[in-house]
């Protein structure tokens, strides 16, 4: 009876053993080739490692993947090739380096443009008309300022208008609020936390609230308030500003800024396709109209 084929370490090929998950194991590095070449042979009928050999030795990706792991000289045996699983891992797809690309120059081009991060920054001294600049963007305002003057309009139309912008400010929290806790991503290292009422979730940088909150609200404004044309150029010009403020302050990086720009823009679609009105939530407008 033929006895089983066993691995390098005499151990048998296909037996799972405790110590391959340990980083000093062969599967971490070492001679990890071994351990690669007993899964290989072990994968059940028609699993021929001559095969895989062949097949993987063909490959750019197993030459390139191979050269950590290998760390031997030639007169060491030939590498066995990594499983399939490996090879993934080894083999970054053209989005993965996209992103990651992407990811490190937002990371370069946010450090570059903090510039007003710290009062020692390079433009520390412009600080406090940023966070001024900030507080002109926030929730509280912008909510508080809205139920006031619901509060004092007394046309229909003028209220239609408000509960909307009411509407469009809940909802941009709502969303900003789910997507920060979801994503997770931590603001720049270089932000000092010294924001003027946050929630937990602000701790969280993706995307950035001012940002939807300009986009949006500017958005609103110029569909809503008939206004000159300077005055329409100075709405845009706030929103954009407000954006770049929030990376020269080191609260953001650039990525969550240009998507907060989006979010905010789509966030106000939302709010034009289900626009309140007297016909559609009658109930609205009656209870506001008895308070
Ligand atoms: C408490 C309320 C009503 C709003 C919080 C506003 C806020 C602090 C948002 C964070 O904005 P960034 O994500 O741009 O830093």
């Amino acid at each position: 009876m033929p006895s089983p084929r066993r691995n390098l370490e005499g151990r048998p090929l296909g037996a799972s053993t405790s110590s391959s998950s340990s980083p000093s194991s062969p599967a971490h590095g070492g001679g990890g080739r071994f351990e690669f070449q007993s899964l290989l042979s072990s994968r059940g009928p028609g699993a021929d490692p001559t095969c895989a050999r062949l097949r993987a030795s063909e490959s750019p990706v197993h030459r390139r993947g191979s050269f950590p792991l290998a760390g031997t000289g030639p007169s060491q045996a030939p590498s066995a090739p990594p499983p399939d699983e490996d090879l993934m891992d080894l083999n970054p797809s053209f989005l993965g380096i996209a992103l990651r690309s992407l990811l490190a120059i937002d990371l370069w081009l946010s450090k570059k443009l903090g510039v007003c991060a710290g009062e020692s920054s390079s433009w520390g001294s412009v600080r406090p008309l940023m966070k001024l600049l900030e507080i002109s963007g926030h929730g509280i305002p912008w909510l508080l300022g809205t139920l006031y003057c619901l509060s004092r309009s007394d046309s229909w139309a003028g209220r239609e208008v408000l509960m909307n912008l009411l509407f469009a400010l809940l909802l941009d929290l709502l969303l900003v609020g789910l997507i920060k806790g979801l994503v997770r991503r931590r603001r720049p290292a270089h932000n000092q936390m010294d924001m003027f009422f946050t929630l937990s979730v602000d701790k969280y940088s993706f995307p950035s609230g001012h940002s939807t909150r300009a986009a949006l609200v500017s958005r609103f404004i110029l569909n809503h308030l008939v206004l000159a044309i300077p005055l329409r150029v100075l709405v845009v010009l706030w929103a954009f500003i407000l954006g770049l403020s929030r990376v020269m302050l080191g609260r953001h990086n650039v990525t969550d800024v240009a998507f907060g720009f989006f979010l905010g823009y789509m966030q106000y679609s939302i709010v034009d396709y289900c626009w309140l009105s007297p016909h559609n939530a009658p109930f609205l407008f009656v209870l506001w109209n008895q308070h």
